[in-house]
């Protein structure tokens, strides 16, 4: 689905993301952990091709529009002045444009993904007046919509309930078992550890990436932690490479 050919990420020439090597096979369901600051959001940015590669390249198997995307929930603006069916809606935009009237069947489809994630009848309510938890069942409604075959989710969980956490996990396993490629930034290791068969750990360098458990180590989360993961305005250009990986 997703190959990374000695990928360098970074801002003004500096390198966030280093030398990443390896492939993440369609079907998927891979954590990316690690520090604040280590690089995981550059790499979902990478990915969906919003800032061009320092070296290095990202080949894609599929169209970059068919990528799905949730992004992280600090970044919605929640006063803007739409309904839950409104920002729904923008999961089919491929089908019937972002400004067309939607059809009776479109509207059909949004209902069926809001009753999906709990939130049946609520199609008209304000996006400010939904809670945190009902906003992010919301938006995982929009990307089930979306149907993209890979999906890229930045921290999906932080500041959720237990039940709703509980509930979009659920989906997240629907999802991949249709054979869906899911990518998530995630913080809470006990969540990785159970949900996430796949693990990244990134410290602007690759750790380790593999089996959740060969991943989420004492050893990797020391050394991951130990890392400068602040930019360093005196860096030079590096030329190292790392060896290939299959995750
Ligand atoms: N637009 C930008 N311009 C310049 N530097 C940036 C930009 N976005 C991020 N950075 C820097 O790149 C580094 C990696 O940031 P990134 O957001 O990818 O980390 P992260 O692992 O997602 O962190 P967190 O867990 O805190 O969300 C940080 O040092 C950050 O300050």
């Amino acid at each position: 689905m997703l190959h990374f050919h000695n990928l360098t990420l970074g801002y003004a020439r500096h390198p966030v993301v280093h030398h990443l090597h390896g492939q993440v096979p369609a079907g998927s369901l891979l954590a990316v952990i690690g520090p604040n600051g280590g690089g995981k959001s550059t790499l979902l940015k990478g990915i969906l091709g919003q800032l061009p590669p320092l070296e290095g390249r990202i080949e894609l198997h599929i169209p970059r529009n068919r990528i799905g995307y949730l992004p992280q929930q600090s970044r919605i603006d929640r006063q803007f002045p739409v309904t839950v069916r409104e920002v729904v809606a923008m999961g089919l935009w491929q089908h019937c444009g972002l400004f067309g009237r939607l059809a009776h069947a479109q509207r059909h489809k949004i209902e069926g993904a809001l009753e999906r994630v709990g939130l049946a009848g609520m199609a008209d309510a304000s996006l400010d007046a939904l809670s945190g938890g009902q906003l992010q069942r919301a938006l995982f409604a929009r990307l089930s919509l979306q149907d993209a075959p890979l999906m890229l989710l930045d921290e999906p969980f932080s500041a959720i309930d237990t039940q709703t956490s509980e509930d979009l996990l659920a989906l997240l396993r629907e999802w991949q078992a249709a054979g869906k490629t899911l990518i998530a930034v995630l913080h809470d290791m006990h969540q990785v550890s159970r949900h996430f068969p796949q693990a990244m750990l990134l410290a602007r360098d690759v750790i380790a990436w593999g089996a959740t458990d060969a991943v989420v180590t004492e050893a990797n989360l020391n050394r991951a932690r130990g890392l400068p993961t602040a930019p360093n305005p005196d860096a030079r250009e590096c030329h190292r490479t790392t060896p290939e990986h299959t995750s």
